[in-house]
């Protein structure tokens, strides 16, 4: 049976990168998608925006929509305080099988609960079923059409609290209208908007930090 994408990037790491060591996994993602296939991880130039967004809020409950092949979770977890952890939801079960070995090969599985299912089903299940209080951050890097109405739902579960802080990828390209108008035009959110370029490419993407005020 033909191999993956999804399959060749695993492979590839398990090759090329050190188990236990998160930083040598992103290095070979990126190397591949980069001189390879070109794959829609957030890569380095963004991933950096993420790192020092993770740092500045330091979560000790974070949340990703859209893990794909776990680079970003990767990336966020490797910057986790002890105890801190990492919810990540994917829709994809091929995509959420990759990510879970991507997290094991690099030593986060710990800090890591990936989460299968669409994230208008579960986003209303974290609280009882999965122990949430309120989210710290949240990284959205899934499918674009549902960053507004999943930001609407994180509130209607009331999973934000003041000073929770979202980040969104792709705003430019594939680009998320709907989502950069409702928290811009919104006084429960204080935006900020971040100008990089699409992963691995040359043309502009940008990233939206969204501060939700209570
Ligand atoms: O769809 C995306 N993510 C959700 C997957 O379940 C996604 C797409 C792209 C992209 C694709 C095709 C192109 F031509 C340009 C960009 C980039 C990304 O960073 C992404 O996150
Ligand atoms: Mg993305």
């Amino acid at each position: 049976m033909n191999q993956t994408k999804e399959q060749r990037i695993l492979n590839f790491v398990l090759q090329n990168a050190v188990r236990g060591d998160p930083c040598s996994v992103l290095d070979a993602i990126d190397k591949y998608c980069s001189e390879k296939e070109w794959a829609m991880n957030v890569g380095n130039e963004k991933g950096v925006i993420l790192d020092k967004t993770v740092e500045e809020v330091s979560p000790s409950v974070a949340l990703e929509l859209g893990t794909y092949c776990g680079y970003s979770g990767v990336r966020i977890a490797r910057l986790l305080k002890a105890g801190a952890r990492l919810l990540t939801v994917e829709f994809n079960p091929e995509f959420a099988a990759i990510a879970k070995q991507m997290f094991e090969f690099a030593g986060v599985q710990d800090k890591v609960r990936l989460l299968e299912g669409p994230s208008e089903e579960i986003i209303p299940q974290l609280k009882k079923k999965y122990e949430v209080d309120t989210l710290d951050f949240v990284f959205l890097d899934h499918w674009k059409d549902r960053y507004a109405p999943d930001t609407i739902l994180l509130q209607e579960c009331n999973l934000l609290r003041k000073g929770s802080v979202l980040l969104a990828d792709n705003v430019i390209i594939p680009g998320t209208p709907e989502f950069l108008n409702y928290v811009r035009n919104n006084s429960h959110f204080q935006c900020t908007n971040y100008p990089s370029h699409l992963e691995y490419m040359k043309a502009a993407d940008a990233m939206e930090k969204a501060v939700f005020l209570g």
